[in-house]
């Protein structure tokens, strides 16, 4: 199996060793702390969606607000923080996670060429 980019997998082992350092060991989990971690890491993922949403300006009735677009770059790299964590709960490298990019991509294409008029549930199974 050819291997991840770089950046992605020393992104997953730096993010391994945060979380150690935080005190929480993704590689060691039981069902029980894997369904209570991805809760943690789902609950702190939306509240970045959250600041990332008011990095926008989406109140319609307040006329202060501006655009922010560098903390909204903040904001994503946080997102990722997260993504990674889940990722790593849920037993996935950073190969692991390419490897699965790379197919559920191709039958995203190939639901735009065949015109994803009908939803076929079993098109990504094999991902
Ligand atoms: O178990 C954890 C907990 C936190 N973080 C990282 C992710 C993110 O980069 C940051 C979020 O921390 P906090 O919520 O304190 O930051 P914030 O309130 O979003 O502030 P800022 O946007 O300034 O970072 O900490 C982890 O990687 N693992």
């Amino acid at each position: 199996m050819s291997q991840s980019p770089d950046q992605l997998r020393e992104m997953f082992r730096m993010q391994q060793a945060l979380n150690l350092r935080i005190g929480v060991d993704t590689a060691r989990m039981n069902d029980e702390e894997k369904a209570k971690w991805i809760l943690n890491y789902v609950r702190a993922t939306q509240q970045e969606l959250a600041e990332l949403t008011d990095s926008v300006p989406w109140k319609w009735w307040a006329k202060y607000q501006k655009f922010d677009e560098q903390n909204a770059r903040v904001e994503v790299v946080d997102l990722f923080h997260f993504l990674i964590s889940m990722a790593q709960v849920l037993g996935m490298s950073a190969d692991d996670v390419y490897q699965a990019y790379l197919k559920k991509n191709e039958v995203n294409f190939q639901r735009q060429d065949s015109g994803y008029t009908q939803k076929d549930e079993n098109d990504s199974r094999h991902i």
